[in-house]
């Protein structure tokens, strides 16, 4: 148990203790106590651990939360805080609708105020699916108190007649194998029941594990934690170590500022092309690094696009986060990185050691899960950067462009990587669902599917919906994919090789909003430019036309999001939020 003085005077004393203010003390302990807790708790100056609770059942990926935080009490207690625990605003990717992109702002907001708001020394996040881990480290940056990431695990990897089934991928999958006859509609459901198999986030290398793991490498998580699948016994255990680490970290007063440099955001890039991460990566990373006040550039995440993917897992790979895990987890791919110099080992963590301390000794353990730096999976294997007259910036997985795309659209002999498409225009999702079959499209292999509409403005929110896959007579003769762009995002799970997050966004007045159905878009992989081939005076013309249409507001946040939020290739955040940092110095006025 810790006896020590903290570097910094627990904020929780200017309640609980009130000094000069014994009025205000009574007021604050007295409703604590009506479920049992005794003033000499809340007033021996221990640190008060806020445990921020992402699970409910309306949040089934972070549902291991209402178990995890019972160990990670348990380790608080140990190590001598006193644990509180609070909701944050469910997020839950699948079902959410018109998009959880909605709440990964609403739960920055509501946490910054819980944690700024309440006497609260130090925090551990839970976390799990796709948002709740940017936005929990979004608002530890602006209150700038100590804070610790608890993942929630993935689930055990999924089995369908002897093969693996990935979590979301097998969505994607499946649904081409209906379009071309092959499986009907029980056996699609039959085969995403059996793709999540247990509690826990996707399986697959989906936006969950990739935020998570992106935890780790920024140092923000315990070594190991990102990968531990929900059920495992290991996933209790580092509840336990987490807690009790915190009520250190309270102590030393290591705070988010002290972790989160450029130096961490450039290693999570590259840790990022490594494993073959999420597209939602990009405004995620670029957001939280905004909040601890560090600028991602283009030329941060083309650092990123030159290193190779050796993680071996769907969407871009073969296996799923249980296997991952047992073949050394996120600490091995860091340890093969650190050897080969393509990593900062000298960064703070979160453990108060440096990241290369960290996973000293952790070894890779299946090489067919995680290969060797020299003899990758895929080489070049980050986010392509482009940008044209059509978006500012756009990024490309170059991972999942597989042998079937590349051998049709970027390998014609003297024009490797540029290709031209006839551009196939929808306005969101519901026109690209009732007219991708229509024949009047006449769509063939050397079209380009794009949507807009679907960016954050447009959506609202931006949704996960640019990987769209060829009309059904297509897949029929063998086509799975066809060259698609958007200025939404798409599923960290798919395997559509897609120009996405394009922004600004049509709503925005991007060039997506002038573009036409037949109108020619090339794409240049080489020089990362992606243009229409239409001409300045017919660009003007188009400008002055109205603006495609988007829905209205449906709710009072929709509303004010639309008039806050920023552009994806910005990280999407509530720009004015970002002046606000390290509200912790300032503790708020009394109540009464
Ligand atoms: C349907 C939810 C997913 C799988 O799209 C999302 O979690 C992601 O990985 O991006």
């Amino acid at each position: 148990m810790t006896t020590r003085t903290p570097v910094r005077p627990f904020r929780s004393r200017e309640w609980f203790a009130a000094p000069g203010r014994a009025d205000m003390a009574a007021l604050y302990l007295e409703r604590f106590m009506n479920y049992g807790i005794t003033p000499e708790e809340l007033t021996s100056g221990k640190p008060i651990i806020g445990i921020a609770q992402s699970g409910s059942d309306i949040a089934p990926c972070n549902r291991i939360h209402l178990e995890t935080v019972k160990r990670a009490r348990a380790g608080i207690l140990a190590a001598g805080g006193v644990p509180m625990e609070f909701p944050l605003h469910p997020i839950f990717e699948n079902c959410r609708r018109p998009t959880a992109a909605l709440d990964r702002n609403l739960a920055y907001l509501g946490l910054v105020e819980i944690l700024n708001g309440y006497p609260i020394d130090a925090v551990i996040l839970t976390t799990g699916c796709d948002k709740t881990t940017p936005s929990s480290l979004m608002a530890a940056s602006t209150v700038d108190i100590p804070a610790i990431i608890l993942s929630g695990g993935p689930m055990l990897d999924g089995w369908h007649e002897g093969e693996l089934v990935g979590s979301g991928t097998v969505i994607w999958r499946s649904r081409r194998k209906m379009a071309a006859g092959e499986i009907d509609e029980a056996e699609f459901l039959k085969r995403a029941m059996e793709s999540a198999p247990s509690s826990g986030h996707c399986n697959t290398m989906g936006t969950a594990s990739t935020m998570n793991s992106i935890a780790e490498g920024l140092g923000m998580s315990l070594p190991g934690c990102a990968m531990i699948p929900a059920p495992y016994r290991e996933r209790g255990q580092i509840a336990y170590e987490t807690g009790k680490r915190i009520v250190e970290m309270a102590y030393e007063d290591l705070r988010p500022s002290k972790i989160l440099t450029k130096a961490n955001f450039l290693n999570a890039i590259k840790l990022l092309t490594a494993i073959g991460g999420s597209t939602n990566a990009q405004p995620h990373l670029v957001a939280m690094a905004r909040h601890a006040g560090v600028e991602i550039t283009p030329d941060d995440w083309r650092s990123g696009y030159d290193l190779p993917l050796v993680v071996n897992m769907q969407p871009a790979g073969e296996f799923l986060s249980e296997r991952f895990h047992r073949a050394g987890g996120i600490p091995a791919v860091l340890t093969e990185m650190l050897a080969n110099g393509a990593l900062d080992g000298d960064v703070m963590t979160c453990t108060g050691r440096t990241l290369a301390e960290n996973v000293s000794g952790h070894g890779v353990t299946d090489r067919a899960v995680i290969f060797d730096w020299d003899k990758p999976l895929k080489e070049k294997a980050g986010f392509l950067v482009l940008s044209g007259n059509l978006f500012d910036i756009a990024i490309m997985k170059t991972s999942v462009i597989g042998e079937d795309f590349r051998a049709r659209y970027l390998s014609r002999p003297g024009h490797e990587g540029v290709f031209e498409g006839r551009a196939i225009v929808f306005d969101g999702s519901d026109d690209y669902h009732h007219n991708i079959n229509d024949p009047a499209l006449n769509i063939d292999e050397n079209c380009i599917l794009v949507i807009r509409g679907s960016g954050p403005i447009g959506w609202p929110g931006s949704a996960e919906v640019v990987n769209m896959q060829p009309p059904d007579h297509l897949i029929q003769k063998g086509i799975m994919s066809l060259p698609t762009l958007g200025d939404g995002r798409q599923s960290g799970t798919s395997d559509s090789p897609s120009i996405l997050n394009a922004s600004p966004e049509s709503a925005a007045g991007g060039g997506l909003a002038w573009l036409r159905t037949g109108d020619t878009i090339r794409v240049d992989l080489n020089n990362g430019t992606c243009d229409a081939l239409v001409d300045a005076d017919e660009i003007a013309r188009r400008k002055a036309e109205p603006a495609p249409p988007i829905p209205e507001s449906n709710t009072p946040w929709e509303e004010l999001y639309r008039e806050k939020v920023g552009q994806l290739g910005e990280g999407g955040v509530l720009d004015f939020a970002l002046k606000y940092r390290k509200t912790s110095e300032k503790v708020p006025r009394h109540n009464h």
